[in-house]
């Protein structure tokens, strides 16, 4: 073995040798480059950065001889471009994840390459001879990888994924893919190694940009370094809230203004109230203009307002058309006065002019006798104003303010907040976004490729802010229908995509929990039978012989209780309890959370305080708990001031014998 080791330690020094020249001369170009490219080198400089953790983690020996290191990126040996290491995401490099003894594709050997800084420490060989069965593959690096202690960052899963991980993550559907699994399962993980994964074959998507949105600012900062350590660092990510960053929250939603707000019914009210904000008068609108006065009367303003509304454009962009359509009517209307002046200053000769009040061409005529200049163009002798004469009375029309006055009465420029004026809380950023795209102040952004995490968090009016920024409707969407919290959240995904692309849309599913061993799975699934008896629970890798427990305990000592807890449990801990306990507890030595803002994380192990609250605080209070129960990889602790439960009763109590 140790012969073996040495080999892999030469190779792994090639890469990094690489790697180094690589780095150096990104920096190198950094200083150089004109300010132009410095963006772009100092991107390379830190994905070289990024990826030297961890850079080489496997080998395969194939068939037809070859040998083909796999690695976070290719790399090419300079003098004659040989691969040295092969990018995870080649095709040829797929056989890493998704070969068996029972099927090899092509793999005489999968070797694993454990490394530690620049150092090989471990290899672990597997002999794919077409005899042995199926299973999950590399079970120990598997193993390993679950049971490590957790950090405030997640980690890629790059060195063990999984077949059925690893056919979602390849899969060639651009339209919308929906991931749907328990907690657990690998559905954030696999999201965003899909995004690396696309962004390798499908070069366009850079340009256009990928956008990852999750639930809140923490769990986007813990699942922020995957993408780097895959190479890629262009993907933006956001919550809902911060794609409308004008706007600051101010407020709570009371679960049925968010369930109320949420509905794509919405979308026609606020329609609605933006047009009504063009008012046609019911009388004639009386404008002065250069001591003449003129007069619009409603059925002209209902048509030019027809007229503008007929492209479909923004409020305010829709205003721009119905000013000019105002202005051209005015400006005719001033023209035949002036023509009409005209008429009566020149005498006999324009006597018994044209019937509308209009020169006729023999009047025309002899005014061009008499020296004026006439616009014979177009239509033929009608004007005798010329073009630029028209630009210019136009002009004045559009500038006098008391044309503007008259103009905005009929149709004014608006705001967002002209039209959204109550107190703003979480559920008003899709409507906000949604009036600001009405009346064309949004800022138009669009990505090639959109990810959503806790997918089922969102609202239908939320949807519709995502599929704006998202024209092509190529999107990975994440989550898990058992853990929609939010009142206006999805109870199943076909009513939430219909609307945006029917039927085109397609689900994956993920089955094996790595999170979660079977002893808490246990406790969490029976939440989950009691309320939702539909949902297939998923099963999990492993288990550790470690029970559940549960402490009684008074309202008044829970803060003496947690920290007595906190005593017995090793790792990152978090506490999970509802918003007016954590307030109590702030001493307490780990991490303070409520079960929404523990979405999508994970601890190694977990107390959760008042089950009998966080289920009673919502109408979805169930899946709350069934999410702060699922966050643990090794230890679950529950404290509850007064009676567990029904759901609970099951949980063995600490100190009680019969526990
Ligand atoms: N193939 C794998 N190898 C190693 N670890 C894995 C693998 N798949 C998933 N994991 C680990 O399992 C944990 C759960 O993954 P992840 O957070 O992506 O699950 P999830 O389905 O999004 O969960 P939830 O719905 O509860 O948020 C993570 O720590 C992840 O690294």
């Amino acid at each position: 073995m140790s012969a073996q080791i040495s080999l892999e330690q030469d190779h792994l020094a090639t890469l990094y040798a690489r790697l180094d020249e690589l780095h150096a001369d990104a920096t190198r170009h950094l200083s150089d480059s004109d300010p132009a490219d410095r963006a772009w080198w100092a991107g390379e400089v830190a994905r070289l950065e990024a990826v030297a953790d961890g850079l080489c983690f496997g080998r395969l020996d194939l068939a037809d001889g070859r040998r083909v290191y796999i690695g976070r990126i290719g790399l090419f040996r300079e003098s004659d471009d040989e691969p040295l290491l092969i990018d995870w995401r080649a095709p040829v490099a797929r056989p890493f994840y998704t070969a068996t003894a029972a099927a090899p594709e092509g793999v005489l050997r999968r070797r694993r390459i454990t490394t530690r800084g620049r150092t090989v420490v471990d290899l672990n060989d597997e002999v794919l001879d077409g005899t042995g069965g199926d299973g999950l593959t590399g079970d120990a690096a598997l193993l390993a990888a679950v049971t490590a202690g957790r950090t405030a960052h997640m980690s890629d899963i790059v060195t063990t994924l999984q077949a059925e991980q690893d056919r979602i993550i390849r899969d060639p559907h651009l339209g919308v893919l929906v991931v749907q699994g328990g907690p657990g399962t690998g559905k954030t993980a696999v999201a965003l190694h899909r995004v690396a994964h696309l962004l390798y074959t499908h070069q366009h998507l850079r340009s256009r940009g990928v956008l990852v949105v999750g639930p809140s600012r923490i769990f986007l900062e813990y699942i922020g370094q995957v993408l780097p350590g895959l190479g890629e660092n262009s993907v933006v990510t956001a919550t809902i809230t911060e794609l409308y960053p004008k706007a600051s929250i101010e407020r709570p939603d009371t679960p049925e203004a968010a369930r109320r707000k949420g509905e794509a019914a919405m979308a026609g009210k606020l329609a609605a109230a933006v047009r009504r904000r063009v008012t046609i008068p019911d009388d004639a609108v009386v404008i002065e203009f250069e001591r003449e006065v003129l007069r619009l009367d409603p059925e002209e303003c209902r048509k030019a307002v027809h007229q503008s509304r007929r492209a479909g454009l923004p409020h305010n962009q829709a205003r721009l058309v119905f000013q000019q359509e105002i202005i051209a009517l005015l400006a005719a209307r001033m023209t035949a006065r002036m023509e009409a002046v005209v008429l009566t200053e020149t005498g006999e000769a324009l006597d018994g002019g044209d019937p509308s009040g209009r020169l006729s061409d023999a009047d025309l005529r002899a005014l061009e006798a008499a020296g004026v200049v006439v616009d014979w163009s177009d239509t033929g002798p009608r004007q005798l104003l010329d073009k630029t004469d028209a630009m210019n009375l136009r002009d004045s029309l559009l500038a006098d303010i008391g044309v503007q006055t008259a103009l905005d009465s009929i149709w004014p420029a608006l705001s967002v907040t002209d039209v959204i004026t109550w107190p703003i809380s979480p559920a008003d950023i899709p409507l906000l976004d949604e009036v600001a795209t009405l009346i064309g102040t949004a800022d138009g952004a669009t990505f090639g490729h959109i990810v959503v995490d806790e997918a089922q968090e969102l609202s239908e009016m939320a949807w519709r802010m995502l599929m704006r920024r998202c024209p092509s409707r190529s999107m990975t969407i994440v989550g898990d229908l058992a853990q929609t919290s939010e009142p206006a959240g999805a109870t199943a995904w076909d009513p939430v995509l219909r609307p945006h692309v029917a039927d085109r849309w397609k689900l994956a599913e993920l089955t094996v929990n790595y999170r979660t061993p079977t002893e808490i799975m246990a406790v969490a699934n029976r939440v989950l039978a009691a309320h939702q008896p539909g949902i297939q629970p998923s099963s999990s890798i492993r288990s550790t012989g470690t029970l559940p427990w549960r402490v009684r305990t008074t309202p008044d000592d829970i803060p003496i209780a947690v920290t007595t807890q906190l005593r017995t449990m090793p790792g990152r801990t978090a506490v999970i309890a509802p918003h007016h306990h954590l307030r109590r507890l702030s001493d307490a030595d780990a991490v303070l959370i409520t079960p929404t803002e523990a979405k999508g994380l994970e601890f190694d192990s977990v107390l959760v305080v008042d089950p009998a609250a966080i289920l009673a605080s919502s109408p979805r209070g169930h899946n709350d708990l069934y999410v702060a129960l699922t966050r643990a990889t090794h230890r679950l602790g529950i404290l509850h001031p007064g009676p567990i439960p029904l759901e609970l009763d099951l949980v063995p109590e600490l100190g009680d014998p019969s526990g």
